[in-house]
């Protein structure tokens, strides 16, 4: 019988990342990037998510193994120093980062594998995997992405004012990625991410 070989062991990290394709999804925070991902997901359940490690609490209704894993910092201080993260950043007080060895493992497997992360990872897969394909979420107006985070009603207003003056360099960054697409109307912005993964 075939020995059963890890992925790693048969394939270099760029041979494995020809088969598949791993796509992502940045913007600013509350610009909408995890419910069009929650929607493009329904729509297209093939598609695989990568799930993110992060330092940071549990909002209300988040599932551990489902939104997010959610470690301790020494841990994730652990696990970057094995190497175990394909990018990572510290965003607005926490660590996040995603997990190595299942993207590249579902990319071999032929998938699309969507990243939903911020602006300094997204950076670092441009740099580590050029033929990603990146994709930047707008908002329509400031005032709006404001508006969105204060209606999430999930930070304190120390999160909201860390998160608002970072967006305001991170929308600068918007075209150093591949494709700019602006959530204002939900269904429309959905439409233009499939038309760009799909058509
Ligand atoms: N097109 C839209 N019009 C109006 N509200 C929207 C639209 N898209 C998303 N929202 C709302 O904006 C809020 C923030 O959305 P969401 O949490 O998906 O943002 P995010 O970019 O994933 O934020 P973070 O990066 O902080 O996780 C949510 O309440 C969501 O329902
Ligand atoms: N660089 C990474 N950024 C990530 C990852 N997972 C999520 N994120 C981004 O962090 C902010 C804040 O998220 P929140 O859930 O606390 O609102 C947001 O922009 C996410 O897209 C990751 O693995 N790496």
């Amino acid at each position: 019988m075939m020995p059963v070989l890890p992925i790693q062991s048969i394939a270099t990290t760029e041979e494995r990342l020809h088969l598949g394709r791993l796509i992502v999804l940045t913007g600013p925070s509350g610009v909408g990037k995890g419910t069009l991902m929650r929607s493009l997901l329904k729509r297209h359940p093939e598609l695989y998510y990568s799930v993110s490690v992060t330092t940071r609490s549990p909002r209300p209704g988040e599932i551990d193994g489902k939104d997010y894993y959610f470690i301790s910092r020494s841990k994730f201080e652990q696990l970057l120093a094995e190497g175990e993260f394909l990018e990572w950043a510290e965003f607005a007080g926490n660590y996040y980062g995603t997990p190595r060895e299942p993207v590249l493992n579902q990319i071999h497997f032929g998938k699309l594998v969507v990243l939903e992360i911020e602006l300094e990872g997204a950076r670092q897969i441009r740099a580590s995997f050029p033929s990603a394909l990146s994709i930047f979420i707008l908002p329509p107006s400031f005032d709006e992405l404001e508006k969105r985070i204060r209606s999430r009603a999930q930070d304190s207003e120390e999160a909201i004012a860390r998160r608002l003056l970072r967006a305001q360099e991170e929308i600068k960054a918007a075209n150093e990625f591949d494709i700019q697409i602006v959530n204002d109307d939900f269904e429309t912005a959905l439409n233009d991410i499939e038309t760009v993964l799909f058509k």
